[in-house]
């Protein structure tokens, strides 16, 4: 057997989302928070890069700088497979961020998902996307949506999906250059939880929101601040739970002007909307 097991590094992307909407329409007993959202699969990502190893370990090499590699959800969605399967193979990760942290765009998810995609093919593991994506719930509530592979009309607290098709060109997406945690969003007294639950039918875009926004550009006035700018350009809206906004634009020449806009200090970048996941053929439908 472990002559069959490569030996080189291999490359994986793990591409953003972005929250078109996001409404939370109740809580669960257990306090999280029951949502609708319609997620969109950008084309920018982290490279995941990984290498078998046949004595079972798994080992970070280049942990991120405040997240201990025990914590780094790559390593944990390795130890989640072995787990589950028993599978005696083991794995080395490097990561290459290009997603940033906290802001609302999947980054540490996606990167979970494609270890979970990848090595379901290079440990030959064949489970199913439906088992992934219940592991992957395990790591965290935007997991599924990545090994789901396709743009989703998400509810639940994030693993029930509808595949949806989405508008088709560019976003311009700006990080305000704050981290917004997650959880303090979904702890404030003045969020809104209840908005009337739609049907993927009744999607528009002009009327959606998202119910975290104001919550967000409370707490940190740079939110507000870019989206503010973006708005001038295209209506412009916060992903997740922020700290990134966002416009849409069908022209690459147009999302490319707004960008060349954009003051010194701000970061920014554009990004092609992608239909399916890359790596969306490494799990089988049952
Ligand atoms: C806001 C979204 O990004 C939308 O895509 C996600 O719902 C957040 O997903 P995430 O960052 O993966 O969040 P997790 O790491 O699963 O949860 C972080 C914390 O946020 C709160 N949380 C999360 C998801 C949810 N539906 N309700 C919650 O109340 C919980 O307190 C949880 O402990
Ligand atoms: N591989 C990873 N990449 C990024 N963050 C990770 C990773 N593993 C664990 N984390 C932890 O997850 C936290 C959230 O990071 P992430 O980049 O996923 O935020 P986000 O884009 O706001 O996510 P979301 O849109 O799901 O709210 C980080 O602050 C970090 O502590």
């Amino acid at each position: 057997m472990i002559e069959a097991i490569s030996s080189d590094w291999q490359a994986f992307p793990a591409p953003a989302k972005l929250n078109l909407f996001l409404h939370i329409v109740g809580r669960r007993a257990d306090g999280y928070h029951l949502l609708q959202s319609v997620f969109q699969l950008i084309d920018l990502a982290d490279t995941i890069e990984l290498r078998v190893r046949a004595d079972g370990d798994v080992r970070h090499h280049n942990p991120i700088p405040g997240v201990p590699a025990e914590h780094d959800l790559t390593v944990r969605a390795a130890r989640l497979l072995q787990a589950e399967t028993g599978c005696a193979l083991g794995v080395d990760i490097r990561v290459t961020k290009y997603l940033p942290m906290g802001g609302g765009l999947g980054g540490g998810s996606s990167d979970a998902a494609t270890v979970l995609l990848a090595l379901n093919r290079l440990w030959g593991l064949d489970l199913s996307r439906r088992r992934l994506m219940a592991l992957g719930l395990r790591l965290g509530a935007d997991v599924p949506f990545f090994v789901f592979g396709r743009n989703a009309f998400v509810e639940g607290i994030g693993e029930i999906m509808t595949p949806v098709t989405t508008p088709e060109g560019w976003y311009v997406v700006l990080h305000p250059g704050v981290h917004v945690p997650t959880p303090a969003i979904f702890g404030a007294a003045d969020l809104v939880r209840d908005t009337p639950p739609i049907a993927p039918d009744d999607i528009d875009y002009a009327t959606t929101r998202n119910d975290m926004e104001p919550v967000a550009c409370r707490l940190f006035p740079e939110v507000a601040a870019a989206r503010d700018w973006l708005s001038q350009f295209a209506p412009a809206r916060m992903t997740g739970s922020g700290a990134c906004v966002f416009a849409f634009s069908a022209s690459q020449t147009e999302s490319a002007c707004v960008l060349s806009r954009l003051p010194d200090a701000t970061a920014g970048f554009r990004a092609a909307t992608i239909a399916q996941h890359p790596l969306y053929g490494f799990a089988s439908d049952e």
